[in-house]
């Protein structure tokens, strides 16, 4: 990974996009200080990610690959788990399994889920205590569209309220719908950001990673 800077402001909303292997994720571990970097610093409301404080960690909400639960408790037990370990009031629960109709779900244990309601759990795990601070990898994966639906509007919602979103996707149409800006990721780099607005956004994508490919080709030659 290299040139990595990327910042977030309160209230962006900010999609990172690239191909398989990009490093998305990685850049979203590093980000969330579950990765090291080699070189450069993460900085976090404004200060440096490795001494933040309990209280900074609190207002962050994530949800890497994989939903984060307790698969041998229900869906409520497991919101009411991350609820406390934020330090969150407890009717949040409540809130969040209406929002992301869990409903029929909220005492079923979570390894009996499918696996969209399952994403839905991790989601609502990850955005109930209203978070300041919002990572999210590829948070659409199987989600249907009524799931997609909740999603979007949790996500306007949390960067209407202040929130810096950072959220990772396959999906152009979709993030360009909510994103402010769309940050294009190739072989670990960087590479630029894309207007939301544009139109044929996967063809202006496509030919920005064979652009770079090929000019770091020309560089390996
Ligand atoms: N800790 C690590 N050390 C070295 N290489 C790593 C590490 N973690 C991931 N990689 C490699 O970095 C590359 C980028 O992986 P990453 O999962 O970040 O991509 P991605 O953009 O999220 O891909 P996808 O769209 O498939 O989820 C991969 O080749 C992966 O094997």
């Amino acid at each position: 990974m290299h040139d990595l800077r990327l910042s977030l402001a309160p209230g962006e909303i900010v999609a990172l996009v690239g191909l398989n292997g990009a490093g998305k994720t990685t850049l979203m571990r590093l980000a969330l200080g579950m990765l090291r970097p080699q070189e450069g610093t993460v900085r976090i409301a404004g200060g440096d990610l490795a001494t933040a404080p309990a209280a900074v960690w609190r207002e962050v909400g994530h949800l890497i690959e994989v939903p984060l639960a307790y698969p041998e408790l229900t869906t409520r037990q497991n919101l009411r788990a991350a609820a406390a370990l934020r330090g969150a009031d407890p009717s949040c629960v409540e809130r969040a399994i209406t929002e992301w109709k869990l409903d029929g779900y909220a005492d079923r244990r979570v390894r009996r889920l499918s696996l969209g309601n399952r994403q839905r759990v991790g989601l609502a795990s990850a955005l109930q205590h209203a978070p300041r601070l919002v990572v999210l990898d590829e948070p659409s994966n199987a989600l249907d569209p009524a799931g997609v639906l909740v999603l979007r509007d949790a996500l306007l919602q949390r960067a209407d309220a202040g929130a810096a979103v950072l959220v990772s996707s396959h999906h152009l149409d979709e993030v360009a719908r909510i994103a402010h800006r769309i940050v294009v990721m190739n072989g670990g780099r960087l590479i630029g950001e894309l207007e939301p607005a544009t139109s044929e956004l996967e063809r202006v994508f496509f030919e920005r990673v064979r652009i770079d490919d090929e000019e770091r080709r020309a560089v390996a030659a």
